[in-house]
């Protein structure tokens, strides 16, 4: 619940360990956090009165990639702004694996792409930072992303074979992407090419290498652009959707390739997947995104095997089961809720049982505690005992 006790417990609640949150705003010339609430002079007050003396998730000493307050919008036709993800802040240490799960719409897709500085079109940053290392995103040019991207952040997507180009070979791309970020003679970069492939688990990596993207399987694929992602030793690798659109024996090889990377080069990843067994052997903390907004956020095991919000207790009931008949199946009624159409208070709450009749769920929207290392936006999430608890 937003607590309005200006402006201390504001402070203590949006500081993000201090240093950087402030450098940010100096350069920025403007806080969003305390803009909400209070003034840029109380803002100042309570930097000098700096009492929380402990770092919040936003940004931690060895963060890798800090996301500050995020706020991304669109135009509507009528020329209206419409908020597509609504002040989001997380952090990413070096070497951690994240998982990102929730329902299609709820924003997923959007944050991570921002994260990787590619926006798609039509889409603006209406608010707050990201920062990968010590490159801030939002304000980079295209050039300084672009060496950004291959070097110190990789991604692989659903559709590997439509990211690939279709007229080089596959070897000719693994050369052209290592000799993009460092120089090297063309027989030097395809020598470390085949070994990548090799490295990610293609037998054959001569014959990959001679083929064209089309050519290969969907599981060769993802093997391939997840070599491309990591041939410049990236510290951060995103993996959006990356196993979807495979089969559950070659989803397993590719998550467990997903594991080496991150093992064996500490590389950091961020996992984003409708998959919550893959994300649950994946990844050591998970956020769950509705609606534009980080609704929890915790260690995997506090997220998956004690929710604090019924929206993760709904997504975990209405996971599969074996031997289950779809009679039996619990399915979550109703849908995301489009940009432009999020109800007041708790965007959930129009779907969640245990808001029903509660005035504070549909008119106070609760806040995420971003000092709690198992944070959860719900009124009431004390009164989740059990996952199923919100849903009977
Ligand atoms: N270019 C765009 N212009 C306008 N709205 C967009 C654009 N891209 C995404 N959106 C909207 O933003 C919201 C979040 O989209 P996003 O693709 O991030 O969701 P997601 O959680 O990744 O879904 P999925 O699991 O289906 O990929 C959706 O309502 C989507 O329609």
């Amino acid at each position: 619940m937003v607590v309005d006790d200006r402006p201390r417990a504001l402070h203590r609640r949006y500081c993000h360990g201090g240093q950087h949150h402030w450098r940010l705003a100096a350069r920025q010339e403007r806080c969003h956090h305390w803009r909400k609430a209070v003034s840029p002079a109380s803002c100042v007050a309570a930097a000098a009165d700096h009492s929380c003396g402990q770092p919040g998730p936003t940004r931690q000493v060895d963060a890798l990639v800090a996301v500050d307050g995020l706020t991304l919008a669109t135009w509507n036709e009528r020329g209206e702004e419409i908020r597509l993800l609504d002040d989001l802040s997380l952090s990413l240490r070096r070497g951690e694996a994240l998982g990102i799960i929730g329902e299609s719409g709820s924003g997923k897709s959007l944050l991570v792409r921002s994260i990787f500085g590619l926006l798609p079109k039509g889409v603006h940053v209406a608010g707050g930072a990201i920062q990968v290392d010590d490159t801030e995103i939002t304000s980079a040019g295209a050039a300084q992303l672009q060496a950004l991207r291959g070097s110190r952040m990789g991604m692989v997507f659903q559709d590997s074979i439509g990211s690939l180009d279709p007229l080089f070979k596959i070897g000719s791309q693994l050369v052209e992407a290592i000799r993009s970020r460092r120089r090297m003679p063309q027989r030097q970069a395809l020598q470390e090419g085949l070994k990548l492939l090799a490295d990610v688990g293609i037998t054959d990596p001569n014959r990959v290498a001679h083929s064209y993207p089309h050519e290969l399987s969907g599981g060769m694929a993802q093997r391939v652009a997840i070599a491309i992602a990591i041939c410049n030793s990236p510290s951060l690798l995103i993996a959006d959707e990356a196993t979807t659109a495979l089969d559950v024996t070659i989803q397993a090889q590719v998550i467990e390739l997903i594991k080496r990377v991150q093992s064996e080069r500490h590389c950091a990843i961020i996992f984003v997947s409708h998959n919550l067994a893959a994300v649950a052997g994946l990844v050591d903390r998970v956020v769950v995104m509705y609606a534009g907004r980080i609704v929890e956020i915790g260690s995997t095991r506090d997220v998956l095997l004690a929710p604090r919000h019924p929206y993760t207790a709904a997504l975990l009931k209405s996971r599969p089961q074996l031997g289950e008949r779809n009679a039996q199946r619990f399915y979550l009624p109703g849908n995301v809720p489009a940009p432009g159409q999020w109800p007041d208070g708790c965007r959930f709450s129009p779907r969640c049982t245990l808001s029903r009749g509660r005035e504070l769920c549909s008119s106070v929207q609760p806040a995420l505690d971003p000092l709690a290392s198992h944070g959860s936006a719900c009124h009431f999430r004390d009164e989740m005992v059990r996952p199923d608890d919100a849903l009977r």
